[in-house]
């Protein structure tokens, strides 16, 4: 059984650089479902790199067999750690059917991180994230909100209805945004 935890918010709410730092100090593996996305894109002989590139740039969600199974083969790659973070998925209706599909009974899901930041803030981060995404532009963001407010917040609200979701706010500095987190562990981890 992989011990897995989901990291859930709005595009530019910190996942990835919180992510980083659990699995510096913590012992987790972090998996960015978007960047297990963006390196099937880039490789050669992929057959989905057209399609990946289009839902990246739209803000729509790539079809869960693709997503799951780059999310599975990186798992069963680090398979002795301590637990997974599973950042930026699932993110609509479709990724937690396949998910639970493919890996029901694989899986002891221990909580959902859910980073919560107003999205005037979240914009103006990624509009300044300065990685070069062809989807931190302005036209792109509005579609990535709109398919955060309509496909994946009501996935946080599943979640909270049985009591999985730990919601810290990120709108503040990371260090403080860090501490909290740190002690959802903490806590989720003495049981
Ligand atoms: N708490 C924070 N305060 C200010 N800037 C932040 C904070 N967390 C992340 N950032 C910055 O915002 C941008 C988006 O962060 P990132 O971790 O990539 O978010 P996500 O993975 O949720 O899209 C990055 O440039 C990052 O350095
Ligand atoms: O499970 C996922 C995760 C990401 N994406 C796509 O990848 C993009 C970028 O996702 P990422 O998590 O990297 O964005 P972030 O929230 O970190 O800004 C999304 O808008 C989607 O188009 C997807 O289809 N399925
Ligand atoms: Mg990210």
């Amino acid at each position: 059984m992989y011990n897995v935890v989901f990291v859930l918010g709005p595009p530019g709410s910190g996942k990835g650089t919180i992510c980083s730092k659990i699995q510096q100090n913590l012992g987790y593996v972090h998996l960015s479902a978007g960047d297990l996305l963006r390196a099937e894109r880039e490789r050669a002989g992929s057959q989905f790199g057209a399609l990946i590139e289009n839902h990246i740039k739209n803000g729509s969600i790539v079809p869960v067999e693709i997503t799951c199974s780059l999310l599975e083969n990186a798992m069963i790659a680090s398979k002795d750690a301590n637990g997974f973070l599973i950042d930026g998925f699932p993110r609509n209706e479709d990724n937690l059917e396949g998910w639970k599909k493919q890996m029901g009974g694989k899986v002891n899901e221990q909580f959902v991180l859910f980073l919560s930041c107003p999205v005037d803030v979240c914009i103006d981060r990624c509009l300044h994230r300065g990685q070069g995404r062809t989807d931190d532009n302005v036209e792109s963001l509005k579609k990535r909100v709109e398919t955060y407010n309509q496909q994946t917040f009501p996935i946080i609200e599943l979640f909270e209805k049985v009591g999985m979701v730990r919601e810290v706010n990120s709108e503040r500095p990371v260090t403080e945004v860090y501490d909290d987190v740190v002690k959802v562990f903490a806590t989720a981890n003495q049981k």
